[in-house]
């Protein structure tokens, strides 16, 4: 399969330069609107997309960002691998602000959002144990180290609902008891619903604060975070610019991960007693198997 990069750009990130052929193409997806149109276009070989995650002036909130609509829309154009960018704090003293996390495990904590394209009618249950893409990471993670970022490899992204911050308790707890690495709003059920969507998909924490809990910094607040994002947004683009040619632009099979197998013998509902109007919903995110 040739790679074709999506790219969902969080806060401070609503657009990338340096596509050939930019256009900003409107998506329809049975699950209603994606957060905006898709801005597509080449860099070099490979074809990329760009969608902001909050849309172009920040419209979306945490809770009310449309993930499936998201995730189906860079599936249906056509996405194989997809790089989600966003805005966190920390919870380690050298997990510094300027520094990028490659995320690489979960605590799902949200409560107000859809969690999966399947339900009644067809059911399906995959696997979210390893819910990143190494492969799709390691290119990140060498993007970003050649954009000049401190990159840390691994890291645990607790995902709040919001839009609220952590009380000082909450943000101590997922530090010390939980052991969580960085916070933030939207990573999930974005990367569930890629992982259902049969994507290999990778996650870049841009540290914006330290969350509440430091004793040497104010608690976080929006104004700080969005003057450290202004000043890494530059690099954010610069490593996206560097990932098609790390990615390779030529067929490279199968996923050595199995991302895009997730679904081989997750679907439990038998086929005749399957909901043809879900079933019809599903045709981008699991065509191949239904
Ligand atoms: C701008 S502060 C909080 C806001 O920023 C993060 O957004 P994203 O993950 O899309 O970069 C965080 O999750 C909150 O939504
Ligand atoms: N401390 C924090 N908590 C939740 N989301 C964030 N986004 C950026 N910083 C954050």
């Amino acid at each position: 399969m040739t790679s074709y990069l999506g790219v969902i750009g969080g806060s401070g990130l609503y657009q990338i330069d340096g596509l050939q052929h930019p256009e900003w193409v409107t998506v329809d997806t049975p699950w209603g609107a994606p957060s905006d149109q898709i801005l597509t276009g080449m860099l070099g070989d490979t074809y990329m997309a760009f969608l902001p995650r909050h849309g172009r002036g920040h419209v979306h909130s945490p809770s009310t960002v449309p993930y499936r609509a998201n995730i189906d829309a860079l599936k249906r154009i056509g996405a194989t691998d997809i790089v989600s960018v966003s805005a966190c704090g920390s919870f380690r003293e050298d997990m510094a602000p300027g520094d990028f996390v490659i995320v690489d495990q979960f605590i799902d904590r949200t409560f107000a959002r859809e969690k999966s394209f399947f339900g009644q009618g067809c059911v399906a249950h995959v696997s979210v144990a390893h819910p990143t893409c190494p492969r799709l990471g390691a290119a990140c993670a060498e993007a970003a180290r050649a954009a000049g970022v401190t990159v840390h490899d691994s890291g645990t992204y607790l995902a709040m609902e919001g839009p609220q911050f952590s009380t000082l308790a909450e943000s101590k707890m997922y530090r010390d008891s939980w052991g969580a690495d960085v916070i933030g709003m939207t990573n999930m059920p974005e990367a569930k619903l890629a992982r259902e969507a049969e994507l290999c998909y990778a996650s870049v924490a841009m540290i914006t604060d330290y969350d509440s809990w430091h004793p040497d910094h104010g608690e976080v607040d929006v104004t700080q975070i969005i003057a450290t994002l202004l000043g890494n947004a530059g690099k954010a683009r610069d490593m996206v610019a560097r990932l098609p040619a790390l990615l390779g632009s030529e067929d490279r099979g199968p996923c050595q991960h199995g991302c895009d197998r997730a679904l081989e013998h997750a679907i439990l509902t038998a086929p005749d007693a399957r909901d043809p109007a879900l079933v019809a919903r599903l045709d981008a995110v699991a065509g191949r198997v239904l």
